[in-house]
């Protein structure tokens, strides 16, 4: 909502949960962004930071390392910017995952990577995204397997997961929970939307939908019969 240091003080006395989203990025933001995970600290404010295009330039991981160094509540991106965090090879461009991140070798050395830095960061939930999500707290990985394809053809979906993790966080949701219902939810949605489309499968059709089925698979009570996942 902001980056303007001066709201932080009436801001914090109305929000539950805080959302850092690295993808516009410059100097001023960094500071910004540190001021504002200080200030959540302070307030007990959950913090999500999305590692959005943290494969694709110095400067990004450098701040990544930083905001995790500021414990954060959860940490996440697409499977290749998460790679990135572990300091495992990436194929990830700009804000893209890529198809080599994803298969299942990649995805298992992934999961290797995160619960080693959950020894560093006991205190943070890592969320990695794509045609499967990967959940590591603490010592728990979790695999969930919803979604569609099309949710990786158009931007701001993962901006989207984000937001919807700091909602849930902010209304005092659990950290596990909080992820996993986030980002089932928002590919449950998906899957809807294709449902509803079919006969009109073109990317916008698909993304109105999606955005469309987050305020209406809710009313649906047994939505989450529909989540797909295993502990691994
Ligand atoms: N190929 C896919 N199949 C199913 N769901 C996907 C696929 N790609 C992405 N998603 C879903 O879309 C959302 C955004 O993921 P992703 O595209 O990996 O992140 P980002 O937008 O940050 O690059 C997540 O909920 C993820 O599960
Ligand atoms: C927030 C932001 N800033 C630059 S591009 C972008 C969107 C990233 O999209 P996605 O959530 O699909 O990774
Ligand atoms: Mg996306």
């Amino acid at each position: 909502m902001t980056e303007d240091t001066r709201d932080f003080s009436d801001l914090y006395e109305q929000v539950g949960g805080v959302l850092i989203n690295i993808g516009h990025l410059s100097e001023e933001k960094e500071t910004a962004m540190e001021l504002a995970m200080e200030e959540a600290h302070k307030h007990n404010v959950p913090i999500v930071v999305d590692n959005v295009g943290v494969s694709s330039s110095r400067i990004r991981k450098e701040v990544a390392n930083k905001l995790l160094s500021l414990e954060p509540t959860v940490v996440k991106g697409n499977v290749s910017e998460m790679r990135t965090l572990c300091n495992l090879a990436s194929h990830g461009k700009g804000v893209d995952a890529a198809e080599e991140d994803q298969d299942s070798s990649a995805m298992k050395e992934l999961e290797e990577g995160l619960l080693a830095l959950t020894k560093i960061h006991p205190n943070t939930c890592f969320l990695a995204t794509g045609p499967s999500d990967l959940v590591v707290y603490q010592s728990q990985v979790l695999l969930l397997q919803n979604g569609i394809e099309a949710l990786d053809k158009f931007t701001g979906t993962g901006d989207v997961v984000g937001a919807l993790i700091a909602t849930l966080l902010g209304s005092g949701v659990d950290v596990l929970p909080s992820v996993l219902q986030a980002v089932s939810y928002f590919n449950l949605c998906g899957e809807k939307a294709l449902e509803i489309v079919q006969n009109d499968a073109k990317i916008a059709s698909i993304r109105e939908e999606t955005l469309n089925q987050l305020s209406l698979l809710k009313q649906n009570e047994s939505w989450q019969n529909g989540i797909k996942g295993d502990w691994l």
